[in-house]
C-alpha cells in the first residue's frame, strides 16, 4: 500500500519538474487556459432543484446551482456516478492535462465501484488523475479506520493512477502537524500548476469532489454546531473531538469545498433519510443549517446522487 505522503511532495515535485514537467510517472503535463465552466450532459433523469424549494436553506440552491439525480436503485446510482465521473475526467484531461479528484471516506468508496470495471477501467485516462481526501482520520495508513486504506482497498489498488499523484496524509504527524503538512502540500501543487486557485477567493479549486454525508448532515469532518464550521482562513484544519469516531481527523474547510468546480453529493439507503429530508425538503432559518446545507459554491455545480430510498421521506422526490 503506497502513496505519496504530502511531506515528500516537495522532493517528488522537484524531481518531476526537473525531469518531466510535473509528473514522474505520467510524463509531461500540459496546462491550457481553462474555458468557461461547462456542465456535463444532463441525462433525462438529472433535474435541477427547484429554486423556491430550498432557497433559504441552501445558498447554492438559491442560486439554482444544485441538481438532483434520483436513481431507482443504489446499483443504478453507482452506474450514473461512474459515467458522470468519467465524463469529467475526459473533460479535464483534455482541457488541461490533469484531473483533481477529492474523495471522502465512508460509503462513497463503495459507490464509485463501477469506475474500476469496464468500460471505465480501460477508457479513463488514469494517468491524469490526482487524488486527495476531503477528510482523513489521524491513524496509520494501514489502520482499519484510515480513509486512505478504505480507498486503496476498494478503488486505488484497482486502477493505474500514478502513486506520486495520490496525496495521502503524513501519518507520522499529530493532527495539527498533518493538517499543516497537507495544506503545505496543496500550496506546492498550486505553485506547480497541478491545482488551480479560484481567483475570487484565493482558495484551491478542485475539479471534482466526491462526497458522502452522515446521518447528522455532516460532510468532510465538518460536524453540526462545531466551531470548525466557521473556519474561513485555513485550507486544511484539524479536529480532535469528532463526534464520529475516531476523534482526531484533518479536514478541508468550507472555503475550499465552496471553491470546487463540481461536487457530487452521494447518499444511498435509509441511514440519512432525515438529513436528506431536512437538506432538500424544507425551509430552515439560517441559524439551523446542516453542514451539507452550508455549502455555497462560488462558481461550480453541486449534484445530489441519491437512490429512491434516500429520498423516501421527501414529498417531492425528484424536483422538476
Ligand atoms: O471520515 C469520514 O467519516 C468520512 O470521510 C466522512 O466525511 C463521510 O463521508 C461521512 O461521514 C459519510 O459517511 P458514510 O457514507 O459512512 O455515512
Amino acid at each position: 500500500m503506497e502513496s505519496r505522503a504530502c511531506s515528500y511532495i516537495s522532493e517528488s515535485l522537484a524531481y518531476s519538474m526537473l525531469h518531466h514537467g510535473v509528473s514522474r510517472d505520467s510524463g509531461p503535463l500540459t496546462f491550457h487556459p481553462k474555458p468557461p465552466l461547462q456542465r456535463p450532459d444532463a441525462s433525462a433523469t438529472l433535474v435541477r432543484s427547484r429554486r423556491s424549494m430550498a432557497s433559504e436553506a441552501n445558498p447554492a440552491d438559491a442560486e439554482g446551482k444544485q441538481r438532483r439525480l434520483v436513481s431507482e436503485t443504489e446499483e443504478d446510482l453507482a452506474v450514473a456516478l461512474a459515467k458522470y465521473t468519467a465524463e469529467l475526467s475526459d473533460k479535464y484531461a483534455r482541457e488541461r492535462g490533469a484531473f483533481t479528484v477529492v474523495l471522502s471516506g465512508g460509503y462513497l468508496i463503495h459507490s464509485i465501484r463501477k469506475l474500476v470495471e469496464s468500460p471505465y477501467k480501460e477508457s479513463v485516462d488514469w494517468a491524469k488523475w490526482h487524488v486527495f481526501w476531503v477528510d482523513e482520520r489521524v491513524v496509520k495508513k494501514d489502520h482499519v479506520d484510515s480513509n486512505y486504506k478504505l480507498a486503496y482497498d476498494g478503488f486505488l489498488s484497482k486502477v493505474p493512477i500514478p502513486r506520486s499523484q495520490v496525496y495521502s496524509i503524513n501519518d507520522s504527524l499529530s493532527a495539527e502537524g498533518a493538517a499543516d503538512d497537507y495544506e503545505a502540500c496543496l500550496k506546492q501543487l498550486v505553485e506547480t500548476g497541478v491545482l488551480e486557485v479560484l481567483a475570487s477567493t484565493g482558495f484551491p479549486r478542485f475539479d471534482l469532489m466526491l462526497l458522502g454525508m452522515g446521518p447528522d448532515g455532516h460532510i468532510a469532518s465538518l460536524f453540526p454546531g462545531h466551531p470548525l464550521l466557521k473556519e474561513n482562513k485555513r485550507w486544511v484544519t484539524y479536529i480532535k473531538d469528532s463526534p464520529k469516531p475516531p476523534p482526531q481527523r484533518i479536514t478541508f474547510t468550507f472555503p475550499v469545498i465552496d471553491a470546487s468546480a463540481y461536487i457530487a453529493m452521494v447518499v444511498a439507503g435509509s441511514g440519512e433519510v432525515d438529513a436528506v429530508k431536512k437538506a432538500l425538503g424544507c425551509k430552515d432559518s439560517s441559524s439551523d443549517l446542516l453542514p451539507v446545507q452550508m455549502v455555497s459554491l462560488e462558481d461550480g455545480e453541486f449534484t445530489w446522487f441519491t437512490d429512491k430510498e434516500a429520498v423516501s421521506k421527501l414529498q417531492n422526490k425528484a424536483s422538476p
